[in-house]
């Protein structure tokens, strides 16, 4: 059976929607993550959920324990990681309100550790295609069922924030061809490779960072707005994900992500970097 985990970007705190919900506390070799995971079933499926700058928005994008948030995700049984996240638009036909299923990403943050491995302990995941095909397909139907409109396929531009693109920014990765922008996904979608989950992420457009002529540049007053609008959406997606996500292996192999990713040789490896990987790559320590 699939573990369905949902990492709840700006707006989206709680799913009201899952039974016998409680939130535990967690504690990783990472540190803490964001908050308490929210554990709960839905239409028989576990899943768990976790505000990914805490209940209250108390985490920058920079200080978002990324690390911590995938090891508690993975060391609380989930398989599959759907990130919820909001984002400006680069296009003009991605508009306020819309959906994008994002599949590929340009990583232009550098304030972050990007890891779980380092000295002692060196691997290398391809991130070549970064998210889970079936994952985000069925993040996709389940969009739709929700009454978005939804786009199959986007670039997310990660930039390290916290202060929104200057004009000249905007327009240059618009020029480079990425479609929404955001402060999150990176390192999140690297690291939920390393830990071998199917990870997909779902793009709530709202607004068109400050590139568009006709529209200001942007506000959060205006993001907030948007995602008023759209969390019912957001929460009849997440309700309809587990009678759409399938334990079955993908395309991708996001779930054996790890074989032939160790470079370091058995002898060589520190033991305390063995033990403190144990529950993100123990497969193939
Ligand atoms: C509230 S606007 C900027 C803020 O919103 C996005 O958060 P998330 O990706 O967690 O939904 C963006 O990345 C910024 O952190
Ligand atoms: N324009 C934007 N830039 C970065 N992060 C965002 N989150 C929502 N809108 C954004």
């Amino acid at each position: 059976m699939p573990v369905i985990g949902i990492i709840g970007g700006s707006g989206l705190y709680a799913v009201e929607e899952l039974r016998d919900a409680e939130w535990r506390d967690a504690d990783t070799p990472w540190g803490r993550p964001s908050d308490a995971l929210l554990h709960g079933t839905l239409d028989g499926t576990r899943m768990v959920f976790l505000p990914r700058h805490g209940r209250g928005h108390v985490h920058t994008p920079s200080t978002v324990p990324y690390r911590a948030n995938v090891a508690a995700m993975k060391a609380a049984g989930v398989t599959h990681l759907v990130s919820v996240s909001a984002t400006g638009s680069f296009r003009e036909d991605m508009a306020p309100g819309d959906f994008v299923i994002v599949d590929q990403f340009i990583d232009r943050t550098f304030a972050r550790d990007k890891t779980f491995f380092g000295p002692g302990l060196v691997a290398h995941v391809s991130v070549a295609h970064p998210v889970c095909p079936a994952l985000s397909a069925a993040c996709s139907q389940a969009a739709t069922q929700a009454g978005a409109t939804v786009h199959d396929g986007g670039t997310y531009l990660a930039m390290e924030g916290p202060q929104f693109s200057t004009l000249a920014e905007s327009r240059l990765y618009r020029d480079w061809g990425c479609d929404v922008i955001g402060m999150t996904n990176m390192p999140e979608a690297k690291l939920a490779r390393e830990a071998e989950l199917h990870y997909a992420s779902v793009a709530m457009v709202t607004d068109y960072d400050s590139w568009h002529p006709d529209h200001g540049s942007v506000q959060v007053s205006d993001v907030i707005r948007t995602l008023q609008c759209n969390v019912g959406r957001a929460a009849a997606m997440v309700a309809a994900l587990p009678g759409l996500v399938r334990d079955a292996p993908c395309a991708e192999g996001c779930d054996h992500a790890l074989n032939h990713a160790v470079m370091t040789a058995p002898d060589a490896r520190d033991p305390d970097m063995v033990v403190r990987l144990q529950t993100i790559a123990g497969r193939v320590l």
